[in-house]
Parts: structure tokens; C-alpha cells; sequence
């Protein structure tokens, strides 16, 4: 809040003026003292130096008192008196001086406040001075930079008077109008109206996503931007808000802008988001040649040994457990023996667990938007990310010492792997490449699970047929699951297809625009440098443009192929190899779980794999139903988008 404590007189009235200001009506009204209202008040200051306004500018006297006045005068060069300063370098004699505020740093929200009553020795009156102001305000002279900047110009949302006496009267606020929003520059896309500035939509955004951007649809269609603390959002929806986003150019925006400031602490620096781009595309190349056939068929016997390792500290013959956590814990045990290595898996009962937690609380929501801040999770962040590649470096060293190459892991695959010119992938690349895969993976995977679970937990009906296609596939439940029944599966596998689509654990994905602007050729829009794009296929996947009856959990549309969807999915750019192989999906298909384009998952398969394993595994081990009334409400609170708690299933061991 910048207070200014003006104690300014009455002047004489003057016949009504026409006003520029975007609140005379305000003013014009008892809106003798008024105050702009704010959210963050960041930078205070007081003096009362009770000078008269002088200023030479003809055009604000004639109006009367302006707010620019009053600034004016607030911040004017002060005379100090012959014995009021003394100076340390000249031996601390008194100097003369001159004394002057100026604002080092402005808020995001300003917020002013005019002084209302006036105390004098023996009576309390209130201030009737009328002062006008205007719809901008540049604070720029008012700076002690100086410096133009646009963040220093400020839009006037809010106006609070108070109408009456001294000891009585009334508070009334005009605030702007929803509709009043509008963009200024008619061709980039209308602009979602908030409350605050800064923080913007971020509170609606943040309880739910997807009502909030389907009530902006509604209301301005598939583009608009919406703020979100100090962030412009342009969100782009539907089939081709989507394929606009994905299928961008990457000198036009960029993946790496949105998301390194946060990654590069996590992954470590020189790898994905913080490696140049063809360099990160090669890095993906790694990663995907090590997510192989081969190794898969030996992932398949290690996911279904954990599962059952895991699930004999349920001892009880029934009892419930959270899905989600458990998942959690379950799933870093599963992709941890399959991927990270087997040393890897060993230390989780120890240090590597206490280095997942620390990295882990350095990826969340609150890390993308202040990626550092001098807090004790961050500092342990930076720690655990040294940590975890000097582990991965000793652990390569000695895998290279003893000769131990046989490994099915993609910890392997990596040490394997040579860059293009010829060099080998460095240590730390590995290491970085690694802690990116177990990020890609783990929340995601364990979430998906979760929810898988939960929805077959409500439908019975759908469980039996899970157990028949087993049966009737693999001969009996009790045949041992391999890669390839598994791939057989596919009712399990539109089980799973179904919940990617119902709660997509990444919801909406985001570019940064470089370029001075980019044009979404459909609707004609701008958008300028420095907003992000984001696509959201949350909002597609349940459109029923594209699906039918789009709530209901229902994975028989996977084969019966009577959405509109089905016709979407294959397109012109299905097969534009960006380095890592063909990306296999247009980016133009509302049902985009896995992204699309140059960014495109390549842990799908992998993903599947894991999840139907482990789902195939408990539906032969136990029964399971609901605890609550119905599958529960999604959480955003997280990176991925969670079950709320309780999430709770109820399990009875089956012989
Ligand atoms: C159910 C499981 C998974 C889901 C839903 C999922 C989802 C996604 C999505 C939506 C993207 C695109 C991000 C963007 O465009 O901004 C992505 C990228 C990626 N995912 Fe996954 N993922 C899953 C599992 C995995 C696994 C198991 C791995 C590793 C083995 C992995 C590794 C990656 C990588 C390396 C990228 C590339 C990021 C980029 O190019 O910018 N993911 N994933």
C-alpha cells in the first residue's frame, strides 16, 4: 500500500469539468475521499511534510486537485533545515540537504489511500477535497529509477468512498464491470476478468481447473487468457487450440522456457528443458530406445514380483487402503527395479528414499511459480539433486569397474547411449536424464493406478469381465503374466485408456511464446511474446463434441468406436519424427493424455505396461469395492491431478 498522508485542504468548488478520468462518476458523486482498492500491499511509506502543491502544469490545475498532484507533492524535493543533517564523510559536520521519497520497488497491486480526517488541536474534522484520477497511472517519475517500464503503469479497477460525517456515514465501492474487461488490443484474445491483479484468476484456477476454463469457454469461446500470479495464460481449446499448441514451431515457443526455471533444479542443469533443444530431442532419443521390447519382457515377471511383495504387509484377510499413496509407494518400487536399476531399488528403504522425498518436494505447483526462494525445501532440493548424481555416478563407475552390463534397466541403455558427434553421455547427463524419467513417471503412473482402481472398485460388473478376458486369454489366472499376454489384455487396456481420458493426471500443458507474437490462424488472435499457450486436453477429453455421454466411465467406447473422436486420432502429422520416432498420435486429437508433437510422452507403452501389470496382478489377489459413496472428486492441488482424500478401497484377500 503506498499510504499518502496528504492533509489537504478544501478547495474552492468549481463548476462540474468534463473529466478523462474513467471514474468521474466517482468522484463527481460524494466521493470525497477515495481509496483504490488492492490485494498485495507491498511497499509502505509515510512523511508528512505538509508543503502546498506547486506545479507548472496548466492542464491539472484547471481541473483541480488530481491524484498526480498529489503525488507530486508527496514526492517533492524537501529543504532540510541548516542543523538537520550532518554527513559522516565530512568529518559529520552539518551539511545543507535536500531530502526526497521516491519508490524503490512498486507493488503488483497498488493501492492508495488519502487521508479522510483532519485532527487539529481542538476539533476533528473531515476532509472534503475532491480528487480526481485517472483510469492509468504511470508511476514512473514517481520511481527512483526512473526507468519506463509497463509494469510500472497501473489500470484503475477499484474506487472506495466514504459518503457521510466524521463519526457516521457509509463505505460504497465501484469496482470495474466484468464486461468492462476486454482486451486493449482488439485482436488478441478477450481477457478473463479477476478481482486481483496479480494474483489474478489463480484462486478459481486452482480449486478447478477444468469448471473454471469450461465456464471461460462458455463465455469466450475457445481462446481467452487468463492471468495467474504475474502469469498471462492463453489457452487454446478444443482440436485445434490443441494441434496449435503442440504442433508450434519452435522458434515461436518453446516447451523449455515454460517449464526450466523449475526442472533444472530437479533434473540437474545440461539435460531436457535446460539442454538446447536438439540436444534434449537426442537425449529423448536415449530414453526411448532404452523403453525396448526386450527389455519390457523382463519388466513384466520384476513389476509382478514387487506387487506381490508389496501387498504381503496386508496381512489382515480384509481392510482398506488409501489408493493413492499407496500407489505411490508401490509404483516407485515398480519403476525403480525396472528402470532406475537395482541399486537404485536397493537404497529405497534408505537415503535414495529420503533424496526422492526432498527432490520431490521441489516439484511442486508453488516451484513453478517462485522456482527459488531462500526456504529450507528448496536448499534441500538443490542438495538432493547433487546427491542423487553423485549416486548415479558412482553407481556407473562401477558398473563400468566390474564389468556389470547385463542389466534390463534404462540406467544402462543410458550408459550405452553416444550423442550424434560421437561423445559419450556424461555422467551427469545420465543422471539428469534419469531423475526426468522418474519424475515423468512416477506421479503420473501412480495417480493413473489410482484412479484406475478406483473406478473398477465402483464397477463390479466390470472387474468379472476383467478376470473373464484373463481367463479366456491367458488360459486361467494363474498363468504367469508376461509382455506379451499382456499386450492381450485389452479390455484392461481400455480400463485404463478410460481413465487417462476421465482424469488425465496432466491436464493442461504449456508453451512459452518467444516470438513477438504468434497467430492462431483460426480465429485470427495475437499473442504476444512472453504469454504462455496452453493446451488442455482435461477440457477436451469430457467435450461432448468429441465424446458421447463424455462423464460416464464407460471404456467399451474404446471398441465400439461411435464417438466422434475415433475419426480425429490419425492425422497428417501422426508421423513427423522429431528425432525420438514417429509420434504416432495428431496433435489435432482431442484425447491427448500423453501430449503430442515434439514434446510427446515416450513412457507411454512403458506406462501401459506397468499399470495394466500391476492392475492384473490385485484383481487376481483380491476383491475389491468402494469405501465411500461414489469414485472421488479430483484434487489440483498437486502436479498431478490426485484423488481427494478419502480415497479409500476395500479389500479381501481371494484365495
Ligand atoms: C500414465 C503415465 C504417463 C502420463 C499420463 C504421461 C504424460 C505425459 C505428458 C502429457 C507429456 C507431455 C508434456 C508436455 O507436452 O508438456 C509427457 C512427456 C514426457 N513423458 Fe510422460 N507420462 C506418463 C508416463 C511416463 C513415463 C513412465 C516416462 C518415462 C519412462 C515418461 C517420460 C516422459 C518424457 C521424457 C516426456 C517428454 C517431455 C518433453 O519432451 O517435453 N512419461 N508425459
Amino acid at each position: 500500500m503506498l499510504d499518502i498522508s496528504l492533509g489537504l485542504r478544501p478547495v474552492e468548488k468549481k463548476k462540474k469539468q468534463p473529466s478523462t478520468s474513467a471514474t468521474a462518476s466517482a468522484s463527481a458523486s460524494t466521493a470525497h475521499n477515495s481509496k483504490l482498492l488492492g490485494g498485495n500491499n507491498i511497499h509502505t511509506a509515510t512523511d508528512k511534510n505538509g508543503r502546498r502543491i506547486s506545479t507548472d502544469d496548466s492542464t491539472r490545475g484547471k481541473q483541480g486537485n488530481t491524484l498526480l498532484d498529489c503525488l507530486d507533492r508527496y514526492t517533492q524535493p524537501e529543504k532540510l533545515g541548516p542543523n538537520e543533517y550532518s554527513c559522516s564523510k565530512c568529518g559529520n559536520t552539518f551539511q545543507e540537504a535536500t531530502k526526497q521519497l521516491s519508490i524503490k520497488r512498486i507493488p503488483p497491486v497498488l493501492s492508495i489511500q488519502l487521508k479522510r480526517f483532519e485532527h487539529g488541536t481542538s476539533s476533528t474534522s473531515k476532509i472534503e477535497t475532491k480528487i480526481k484520477f485517472p483510469a492509468e497511472l504511470d508511476l514512473t517519475p514517481y520511481t527512483s529509477s526512473k526507468r519506463k517500464d509497463a509494469d510500472n503503469v497501473y489500470s484503475l479497477f477499484s474506487v472506495v468512498n466514504h459518503q457521510g460525517k466524521m463519526d457516521t456515514g457509509h463505505y460504497t465501492m465501484y469496482a470495474k464491470h466484468r464486461n468492462e474487461a476486454g482486451p486493449k488490443d482488439p485482436r488478441q484474445p478477450p481477457v478473463v476478468f479477476s478481482w486481483i491483479p496479480f494474483m489474478g484468476n489463480a484462486v478459481e484456477f486452482g480449486i478447478n481447473p477444468i469448471q473454471f476454463l469450461q465456464t471461460c469457454q462458455k463465455k469466450y469461446g475457445d481462446v481467452f487468457t487468463f492471468k495467474m500470479v504475474g502469469k498471462k495464460v492463453t489457452v487454446l481449446l478444443g482440436a485445434d487450440g490443441n494441434q496449435f499448441v503442440f504442433n508450434s514451431k519452435q522458434n515461436l515457443s518453446s516447451a523449455a522456457e515454460a517449464y526450466n526455471d523449475m526442472t533444472k533444479h530437479v533434473f540437474g542443469r545440461e539435460v531436457v528443458y535446460d539442454a538446447p533443444h536438439n540436444v534434449f530431442l537426442e537425449q529423448k532419443r536415449f530414453i526411448k530406445a532404452g523403453l525396448n521390447t526386450e527389455c519390457f519382457r523382463q519388466h513384466v515377471p520384476m513389476i509382478v514380483d514387487e506387487v506381490t511383495e508389496f501387498f504381503k504387509d496386508f496381512k489382515k484377510p480384509s481392510g482398506t487402503f488409501d489408493a493413492y499413496h499407496t500407489f505411490g509407494s508401490l509404483i516407485i518400487c515398480t519403476a525403480s527395479r525396472c528402470l532406475m536399476g537395482k541399486e537404485i531399488r536397493a537404497g529405497l528403504d534408505g537415503n535414495v528414499a529420503q533424496l526422492y522425498y526432498d527432490l520431490d518436494q521441489g516439484f511442486q505447483p508453488i516451484n513453478f511459480i517462485f522456482s527459488n526462494l531462500p526456504l529450507p525445501s528448496y536448499r534441500r532440493r538443490d542438495e538432493a539433486c547433487k546427491k542423487m548424481a553423485e549416486l548415479y555416478s558412482s553407481i556407473i563407475q562401477r558398473r563400468k569397474a566390474e564389468n556389470d552390463n547385463t542389466n534390463a534397466d534404462l540406467l544402462q541403455a543410458l550408459m550405452e547411449s553416444t550423442y550424434k558427434d560421437g561423445t559419450p553421455v556424461p555422467d551427469k547427463h545420465i543422471a539428469g536424464m534419469m531423475i526426468a524419467v522418474l519424475f515423468g513417471g512416477q506421479h503420473t503412473s501412480a495417480t493413473t493406478t489410482a484412479w484406475t482402481l478406483l473406478e473398477l472398485a465402483a464397477r463390479p460388473d466390470l472387474i468379472r469381465a476383467l478376470r473373464e478376458e484373463q481367463i479366456q486369454k491367458l488360459g486361467s489366472l494363474k498363468t504367469d503374466l508376461t509382455f506379451d499376454n499382456v499386450k492381450e489384455l485389452t479390455l484392461l487396456e481400455n480400463c485404463v485408456r478410460e481413465t487417462l481420458r476421465l482424469h488425465p493426471p496432466i491436464f493442461q500443458m504449456m508453451r512459452k511464446v518467444i516470438a513477438e507474437k504468434v497467430t492462431f490462424e483460426k480465429t485470427g488472435h495475437d499473442i504476444p511474446k512472453g504469454n504462455f499457450l496452453c493446451a488442455v486436453p482435461g477440457v477436451t477429453q469430457v467435450d461432448p463434441t468429441y465424446f458421447k455421454d463424455p462423464l460416464k466411465y464407460n471404456p467399451m467406447r474404446w471398441v465400439d468406436l461411435d464417438d466422434p473422436v475415433h475419426n480425429m486420432e490419425a492425422g497428417d502429422d501422426a508421423d513427423v519424427d522429431y528425432g525420438f520416432g514417429a509420434v504416432g498420435i495428431s496433435s489435432k486429437s482431442p484425447f491427448l493424455p500423453f501430449g503430442a508433437g515434439r514434446h510427446r510422452c515416450i513412457g507411454e507403452t512403458f506406462g501401459y505396461l506397468q499399470i495394466k501389470t500391476i492392475i492384473a496382478t490385485m484383481i487376481r489377489m483380491f476383491d475389491i469395492e468402494l469405501e465411500g459413496k461414489g469414485v472421488p472428486k479430483p484434487d489440483y492441488t498437486s502436479m498431478v491431478v490426485v484423488p481427494e482424500k478419502p480415497a479409500n478401497i476395500k479389500y479381501t484377500w481371494r484365495e
